[in-house]
């Protein structure tokens, strides 16, 4: 007979053949049938319950209920779906298609959060589950009964994070927004553009991802390492704005060492500098030089063909618009494959600007199999960094419909098949079943 040792989040369990420990991490809803069967010394049949996870993922037995929204809180779900948690996205009923793109690996729930008995269903999957993925703006959650007042009182282990704009307080707390808007409020945009160009926001990346989802990520992973101490769950205040500059630190952090000394898009890092920009090729593509050290810089001239006595100095900021010239001139010389053959293997910091489909192709990426292609056979990039021991994996499956698993996660949670169809009839959730491929 095994015996186990059952300690707050993990379970010790050692054999008689062997005393080497794996402890698994459980949830909460585990934590309390382990906690009873202990009580009546059921010890051993609980751990097939416990193993049911995947114990090779970082977040094997994490639960998380993700509230459907647009960019950065589905991004935030689907890393830590990637990274082994079991992600339950609430969608809205009565929606033919849903936003979620970031969808891999989630199952999906409609529930209709306007009726007070989807209200009830929403709270007794939280009872059951670690973590709560809120993607409103401020105010919203407590208007349907489902803030963290009530949802930590009935379960103090819950991991309660809000991702937001601007955060849970403050003026534009209850405003609407975009990234755009909170790159704004952070200060980064301001930096971000070619000289005597307006500011531009480089897609949605740093203050919807980066900042947002991202961030908030890391939010709930500390928050459930911190659990393992405490025992409590706690409230992430994600705001987008306070992410993106959290990210943005250094440009706070480099400003004493004069490296934005000079107006948007006139210094080393920002598209000032002629050897760190991009060039285009005489086949209309592009390349990238990050050759800012001598040493790499050196190499770029020689790769160049160019005499670097007949050059300015490297660090003359008057004769950067001249030097720019000369590489532009260069570059424009060759394809963009007779430059890779030229630069690749040096450290003159040159590389191919490849798009989003050339990427899965290229050969350092196949080499570490970066991306992949999905169920649609579309290229995606696979989750990062990879853990040399639980490394994510990204599910291949096609992206849920909305409602698809309500029945099953219902049921799963405790639901009797007759109140999962009293709440089918009455329109507090949807049963969508996924239509046949032709
Ligand atoms: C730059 C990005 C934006 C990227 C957008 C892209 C992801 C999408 C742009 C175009 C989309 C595609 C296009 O539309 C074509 C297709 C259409 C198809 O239908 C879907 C597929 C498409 C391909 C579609 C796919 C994609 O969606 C697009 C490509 C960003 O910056 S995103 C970041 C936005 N900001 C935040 O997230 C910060 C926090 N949130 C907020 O500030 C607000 O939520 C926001 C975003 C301003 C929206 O405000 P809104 O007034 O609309 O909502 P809230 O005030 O938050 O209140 C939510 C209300 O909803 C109720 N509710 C929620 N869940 C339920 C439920 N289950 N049942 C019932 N009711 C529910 C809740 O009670 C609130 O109701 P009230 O308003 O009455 O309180």
């Amino acid at each position: 007979m095994r015996s186990d040792e059952f300690r707050g989040e993990e379970l010790i369990c050692s054999t008689f053949s062997n005393t080497s420990k794996t402890s698994i991490p459980i949830n909460h809803h585990e934590y309390d049938v382990i906690r009873k069967c202990f009580n009546e010394k059921y010890c051993y049949h609980i751990l097939l319950f416990s193993l049911s996870e995947d114990p090779t993922m970082a977040l094997a037995g994490v639960r998380v209920i993700e509230l459907a929204g647009l960019a950065p809180v589905p991004f935030c779900g689907m890393i830590l779906a990637d990274f082994g948690a079991k992600v339950i996205r609430v969608d809205r009923t009565k929606v033919a298609m849903a936003m979620d793109t970031q969808a891999r690996g989630k199952r999906s729930v409609a529930l209709n959060l306007k009726s007070p008995e989807g209200v009830a269903v929403l709270k007794k999957l939280c009872v059951q589950s670690d973590v709560i993925l809120e993607p409103f703006r401020k105010g919203v959650m407590e208007k349907m009964g489902l803030g963290p007042e009530e949802l930590l009182k009935e379960n103090p282990r819950l991991i309660y994070a809000r991702l937001t704009g601007y955060g849970q307080s403050g003026a534009y707390a209850k405003a609407a927004g975009h990234d755009i808007n909170y790159l704004a409020m952070s200060g980064l945009l301001s930096m971000l553009g070619r000289s005597n160009e307006k500011p531009y926001a480089p897609l949605n990346l740093v203050a919807d991802f980066a900042g947002g989802g991202l961030t908030c990520a890391f939010g709930v992973v500390l928050a459930l390492l911190e659990r393992t101490k405490s025992g409590r769950g706690q409230v992430i205040d994600s705001s987008m704005v306070e992410g993106a500059a959290y990210v943005g630190s250094f440009m706070w952090k480099s400003r004493k060492i004069g490296l934005w000394n000079n107006s948007r898009g006139e210094n080393l890092l920002d598209s000032g500098a002629p050897f760190y920009d991009t060039y285009r090729t005489s086949d209309g593509r592009y390349v990238a030089v990050g050759a800012i050290e001598p040493q790499f810089y050196t190499q770029l001239v020689h790769g160049l063909g160019l005499d670097a006595a007949s050059l300015p100095s490297q660090m003359s900021f008057d004769d950067w618009p001249k030097l720019r010239q000369v590489f532009t001139n260069q570059f424009a010389s060759k394809t963009q494959e007779e430059w890779a053959r030229v630069f690749d293997g040096t450290d003159a910091c040159v590389t191919p600007v490849l798009s989003m489909d050339e990427v899965i192709s290229h050969p350092h990426n196949q080499e570490r199999a970066s991306f992949h292609r999905d169920a649609q056979g579309e290229v995606t990039p696979n989750p990062a960094p990879v853990l040399s021991q639980t490394p994510g994996s990204p599910c291949l499956a096609r992206d849920p419909i909305i409602g698809e698993h309500t029945r099953p996660v219902l049921e799963e949670f405790g639901f009797k098949p007759a109140e999962v169809d009293q709440l089918l009839s009455a329109g507090v959730i949807e049963c969508n079943a996924a239509k046949a491929r032709l």
